[in-house]
């Protein structure tokens, strides 16, 4: 779905990614992981065309992205969901789902929202003309993502959605991303310190070190002192 070779990309002459190689296929999750500062947002950010890449192809379905903005490649299918969320305070749940659905052709806007979207974050429904700026974090966080699936990107681009989130909430996210790649064949990239939010809900996990990919491999074959020792602060 997603295939990314040699990437190289940073901040006007600062490289921060090196040769970075990263496959998210179709319905899967994958875990990146990595200690504080060394890179994954930046990818994230080359990923969905916010930063420019110096070197590398990324490759999405049958098509290579290069100078694409990101509302062009989120007309293609990808989703984003910022570390930090941003959602618009001042309006409503029901006025920032609406917005998400912008991302879709016209012809395939509806007017209402769907309600699978309630039946994953069921808060939303109860909280609907609820301002955003007046939520918690953990059901900002929630409405964060609905906003990215409500237009059903064929990609969804997680950055840190567990942080600082209690563990109930985390919980459900972890299960509602499970049931989405599944059910929705959506490919999740889900950027996170945490360990255990990966082991328990990704396939796959890449491990960013300084830049530069350390290690990848099955969730289900993971040796956490191995892992420990490229995320060790
Ligand atoms: N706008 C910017 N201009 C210059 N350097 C930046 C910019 N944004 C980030 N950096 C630097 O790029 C490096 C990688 O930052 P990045 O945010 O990608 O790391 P990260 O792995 O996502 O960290 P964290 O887990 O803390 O979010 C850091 O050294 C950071 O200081």
């Amino acid at each position: 779905m997603l295939l990314v070779s040699n990437l190289q990309a940073g901040y006007d002459e600062t490289m921060i990614l090196q040769n970075v190689h990263l496959e998210l296929p179709k319905g899967k999750i994958v875990g990146l992981l990595g200690r504080n500062g060394v890179g994954k947002t930046t990818l994230v950010k080359a990923l969905m065309g916010l930063l420019p890449v110096s070197n590398g192809t990324i490759r999405f379905e049958e098509n290579e992205w290069k100078k694409e903005r990101p509302e062009a490649r989120a007309r293609a299918g990808m989703a984003y969901v910022p570390q930090g969320r941003e959602i618009f305070s001042d309006l409503s749940i029901r006025e920032n789902l609406l917005l998400g659905m912008e991302a879709l052709p016209k012809s395939l806007r509806s007017t209402s929202i769907p309600q699978e979207i309630f039946q994953w974050f069921p808060v939303l429904e109860e909280m609907i003309d609820r301002k955003g700026g007046d939520l918690s974090g953990g059901q900002q966080q929630q409405l964060a993502i609905a906003r990215a699936i409500i237009s059903n990107p064929k990609v969804l681009l997680l950055d840190e959605p567990m942080e600082g989130i209690q563990p109930s909430i985390v919980q459900l996210i972890q299960d509602v991303l499970v049931k989405i790649s599944s059910e929705k064949d959506m490919s999740i990239l889900l950027v996170e310190h945490n360990l255990d939010a990966v082991i328990a809900c990704a396939d796959q996990f890449y491990i960013l070190d300084k830049g530069q990919m350390v290690m990848n491999g099955n969730c289900n074959d993971i040796n956490e002192d191995d892992l420990q020792r490229h995320l060790a602060v």
